[in-house]
């Protein structure tokens, strides 16, 4: 039997928690413009005046909640330094509360003492809210209230009331000022425009990170959380290539290196190389896809199927009406009835829409109007483990 005995390491990292995503770094790199405007529109506050709401937007992983605590920090720091300036923030993430009256509940029970919370339910809403102005009065001086992912509030009674809550007499002795944070870029287009004027007073838009910006924040992680001299020439820019091209998001590029690192000590080595990024890249895009098409349905796994048997015959990128042939197949030998052509074109959109496959548009020629082509956008190996419970089945 091999030998199960544990052993350290303590060759490859340094402080491996850095790589993790609590861990927050103590500058931030590659966001020098972002950052001056979310400085500039932080401003008023060390002034003493009525803070402007804010408004964040950009996609996922590229620094938005980061740079707020960063910037929130120093402000704290500096407003200590300012007489009479009594700052005060609440940060909140709206994940899992749909509501204005679950997110006012959450806030609420944030200002209050563990020991005065209140429930979920129960209350009107009006009292909810009185509940929260109160908390703010007896808060007093200045308070940004930080409502990260403030997308996932479903109606905007609360995103109307908070910024207009001092000008309407509801809080009368603290100036409040409203930080939202979205990665969904439709969420302020779709506002009613009573709630985009206050809400968004100051915008400042994140933009994905290129490879060079991506290189700078690995850097600034790879001198804490690896030993000297553990990476090898290359890795950094191949994680950060990666990052790039994939979505721009410094998240998935830390975790392309934490991976890597791991293979690295999993296998004994005592470098980080090109070839641990390659299969790090693969096992996370197989976790990736696995995650994805595990509550797909059905018929659209099966889409998938049939383009994967043509991605390895080397018949891709294939169109709509190529892909219905293996799909026909796929469905009689499961014993199900295909679905429309519609329908299958629809859970090809699905799937660009996944990051499984991507599609483009191809141009008939004169006045024969476009087509659509379609290839795997992951390695058919992940693909296929995504597909594994189905293909089980098949065997
Ligand atoms: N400029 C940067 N320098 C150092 N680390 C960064 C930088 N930008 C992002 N990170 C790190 O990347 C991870 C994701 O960043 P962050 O949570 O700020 O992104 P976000 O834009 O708020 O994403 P989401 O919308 O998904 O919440 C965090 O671990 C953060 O510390």
């Amino acid at each position: 039997m091999s030998d199960f005995s544990f052993k350290p390491t303590g060759s490859i990292f340094k402080e491996r928690e850095a790589l993790l995503e609590e861990w927050t770094p103590d500058e931030l790199v590659g966001r020098d413009e972002e950052l001056r405007q979310y400085h500039a529109a932080l401003q008023p506050v060390i002034e003493g005046e009525t803070p402007s709401n804010i408004f964040l937007y950009g996609k996922s992983g590229v620094g938005k909640t980061a740079a707020t605590r960063f910037l929130l920090q120093l402000l704290e720091r500096d407003a200590g330094k300012v007489d009479g300036l009594d700052l005060h923030t609440v940060e909140i993430n709206c994940d899992g509360l749909n509501s204005s009256y679950q997110t006012a509940v959450a806030l609420v029970n944030e200002l209050r003492d563990p020991t005065n919370q209140i429930s979920n339910t129960g209350y009107p809403q009006a009292s909810v809210y009185q509940f929260l102005f109160d908390e703010l009065d007896t808060l007093g001086g200045t308070v940004l209230i930080v409502l990260d992912e403030v997308d996932h509030i479903r109606d905007d009674s609360l995103l109307y009331k908070l910024p207009r809550a001092r000008s309407n007499g509801d809080v009368t002795a603290a100036r409040l000022g409203v930080i939202g944070i979205s990665n969904d870029l439709d969420f302020r287009n779709q506002l009613s425009s009573k709630v985009r004027s206050s809400l968004c007073e100051k915008e400042v838009s994140f933009s994905a990170y290129d490879a060079n910006e991506l290189c700078e924040v690995l850097r600034q992680r790879e001198a804490v959380a690896f030993e000297n001299d553990v990476l090898d020439t290359g890795v950094i820019e191949m994680c950060a290539a990666y990052g790039a091209k994939d979505s721009g998001d410094a998240r998935q590029a830390l975790d392309l290196l934490l991976e890597s690192g791991d293979i690295a000590r999993e296998t004994n080595t005592e470098l980080v190389t090109e070839a641990h990024v390659r299969e790090a890249r693969e096992r996370l895009q197989t976790d990736q896809v696995v995650e994805g098409i595990s509550n797909y349905s059905m018929h659209g796994q099966l889409v998938l199927w049939a383009l994967t048997i043509l991605e390895e015959q080397g018949q891709t990128p294939a169109r709509t009406r190529d892909v219905r042939d293996p799909y026909e197949m796929l469905c009689e030998r499961e014993g199900n009835d295909p679905v429309s052509d519609r329908a299958v074109r629809e859970y090809l959109a699905e799937l660009e829409t996944l990051g499984i496959i991507s599609s483009t548009q191809v141009n008939r020629g004169k006045g024969g109007g476009k087509y659509k082509q379609h290839e795997l956008d992951q390695s058919v190996s992940s693909v296929k483990a995504g597909l594994s419970e189905l293909l089980d089945t098949a065997a």
